[in-house]
């Protein structure tokens, strides 16, 4: 049985005509799962969620290689508000609530794909309950809110539009490890509750990698590993490069010894 949800086909991303930044990345997301997009600062984690909810135009960006499906469809031509519909929403990096509306209003904002009031009602029913915090802070103006209450708005808001697929950029930006790990865990809830199958990038990579079962590397627009979670967790170029548990700073992933040695084998 096929239970691959996303799956992203060797896909090239330019930006302005001519920054190639996007390589060639291919990964899957399976259904109910928890996939994660790893790697450091412009490794090109937030290009690629861009190119599956079709949000790269408006950055001068444009695919220019590959494909992208959804439960086996082409997906790429769809516009945000099509992928809306068909339940792939993206939480954008820095959390962008509205900053002069409440917090309910920003997450009543979320449902506009939703006609019925009583599905609105519902739907922000589910939000209060997993997110009590945002019911707590409910008629607060969302700019007054703490960084983990907007991150928590910002995904709270995506969920009223009662999404089969997350794109999630960033969630730990910013954030207090034990907020962290309050979102994190609140992913992890709805993963297994509402079975709402994730896709998340993340520079930390080792909170990712608790939460994630299967995780890409990306680095300079290629994924240059990937694996079950626990595998990538306990492998030791990704300790060695990513987790700082190695002897030594090393410019690239791909300097780390058992990676070149892999790829000799691999040649
Ligand atoms: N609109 C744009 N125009 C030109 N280049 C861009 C644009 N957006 C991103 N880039 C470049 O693409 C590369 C990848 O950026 P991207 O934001 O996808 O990386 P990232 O892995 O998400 O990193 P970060 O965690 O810092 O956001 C970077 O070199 C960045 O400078």
């Amino acid at each position: 049985m096929n239970d691959t949800v996303l799956a992203v086909n060797g896909i090239e991303v330019i930006y302005d005509r001519v920054i190639l930044v996007l390589k060639g990345v291919s990964l899957q997301v399976r259904e109910g799962g928890v996939a994660a997009l790893l790697g450091g600062n412009g490794a090109g984690k937030t290009t690629a969620l861009r190119a599956i909810s079709n949000l790269l135009r408006g950055e001068r960006g444009e695919v220019t290689k590959g494909s992208i499906e959804l439960r086996g469809e082409r997906i790429d031509d769809l516009s945000p508000a099509q992928l809306v519909q068909r339940g792939v929403v993206q939480v954008m990096e820095g959390r962008h609530c509205f900053a002069h509306l409440t917090i309910e209003e920003n997450l009543l904002a979320g449902a506009y794909t939703r006609k019925r009031s009583g599905e609105i009602a519902a739907n922000l029913d589910k939000v209060y309950t997993y997110f009590p915090r945002l019911k707590t802070r409910r008629a607060s103006q969302a700019a007054y809110t703490s960084g983990g209450e907007q991150q928590m708005c910002a995904i709270g808001r995506a969920l009223m539009a009662n999404p089969s697929l997350v794109l999630l950029d960033e969630p730990s930006m910013g954030l207090a490890p034990q907020i962290v790990e309050e979102v994190f865990e609140i992913v992890k809830d709805l993963n297994a509750k509402e079975r709402v199958t994730f896709l998340l990038a993340e520079q930390n990579i080792q909170m990712a990698l608790r939460y994630a079962d299967h995780g890409y590397i990306l680095e300079n627009g290629r994924v240059v590993m990937n694996g079950p979670a626990p595998e990538l967790a306990g492998n030791e170029d990704v300790k060695e490069f990513y987790l700082g548990m190695g002897a030594g700073q090393r410019k690239s992933f791909r300097e780390s010894k058992s990676y070149r040695r892999r790829k000799r084998w691999l040649a």
